[in-house]
């Protein structure tokens, strides 16, 4: 029962700390009423749903940033097919940007005091070492730049996964990781789940590389309630990011950077 709901729900966001608020509930409403983009909600209108149908049926795994305007004109342009490639590229790196940046609030931190030139103690943060990215290819190495923009020398592995067209079999190809990634953070890059199957490989992988998937945080731009199902099934200790879930996802992303 809970499977036919979620896949009758295609449009949701929801903010990060599981709670929506009376300002962002009214948000979401308006977007369903008023965007072009959110053509899919017509026969299943948004503000019929809430919010936290889709924590509850996918589970806290799942975190989504909180919807603004800004985050919804960029899916806006990322979704319209009119969009130009360099419109598309500019607006999924804005996406992506944000996205990562939320992606290292979910990694440790730890306290810490400097000096100011003035000589004044100042009570800071700073990142615990041991993290690390991982892209899938080939449109996970579109989320390279993003990362790489905020953390400039993290070390960053790969992973090449081809699903077979007809069986959608996920197959693995190539895998290179730095050689301590099982004491490691793991950023795992993958800007759309459409099925799920190559993030579900992808961590198969890093499992038997010997990473819990406690310690990976998938980023991704867009998701289907199936895709995002899926990993958290199959690994309910992942962590999810995504600004959008949604039964109908972009595709050719990968294409938009080649
Ligand atoms: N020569 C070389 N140095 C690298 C490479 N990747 C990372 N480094 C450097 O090696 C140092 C240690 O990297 P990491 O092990 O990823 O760092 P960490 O221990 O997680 O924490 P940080 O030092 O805060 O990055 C960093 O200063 C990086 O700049 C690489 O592929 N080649
Ligand atoms: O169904 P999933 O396993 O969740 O994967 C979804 C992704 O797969 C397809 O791309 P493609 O296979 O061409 O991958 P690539 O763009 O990363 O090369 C599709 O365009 C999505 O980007
Ligand atoms: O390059 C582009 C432009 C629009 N939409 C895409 O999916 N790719």
């Amino acid at each position: 029962m809970e499977t036919d709901l979620i896949e009758k729900m295609p449009c949701h966001n929801q903010q990060l700390n599981n709670s929506e608020s009376p300002e962002h509930a009214a948000k979401h409403v308006r977007f369903a009423r008023s965007s072009p983009a959110a053509d899919t909600c017509q026969d299943e209108p948004c503000e019929h749903q809430t919010t936290s149908d889709i924590q509850r049926l996918i589970g806290p795994q799942l975190k989504l940033l909180p919807l603004n305007d800004q985050i919804r004109e960029l899916q806006t342009i990322i979704r319209d097919k009119t969009t130009s490639r360099g419109d598309f590229v500019f607006c999924a790196d804005r996406l992506i940007r944000l996205v990562v940046e939320e992606g290292l609030n979910q990694l440790p931190y730890s306290e810490c005091t400097v000096t100011t030139p003035t000589g004044h103690k100042y009570e800071g943060v700073k990142f615990e070492k041991g993290n690390c990215g991982v892209s899938i290819m080939r449109s996970g190495e579109a989320m390279e730049q993003g990362l790489r923009d905020c953390c400039r020398s993290i070390r960053i592995g790969k992973i090449l996964i081809q699903s077979d067209e007809e069986t959608q079999k996920a197959k693995v190809y190539y895998a290179k990781f730095p050689p301590d990634i099982s004491r490691r953070k793991v950023l795992l890059m993958y800007p759309i789940l459409s099925t799920g199957n190559t993030v579900i490989e992808a961590v198969r992988v890093l499992n038997e590389h010997g990473l819990q998937a406690k310690h990976i945080i998938l980023l991704s731009l867009f998701s289907t309630p199936h895709g995002a199902r899926s990993i958290v099934q199959e690994f309910p200790d992942i962590t999810i990011l995504t600004t959008e879930v949604h039964a109908v996802a972009p595709t050719h992303f990968g294409q938009s950077k080649a």
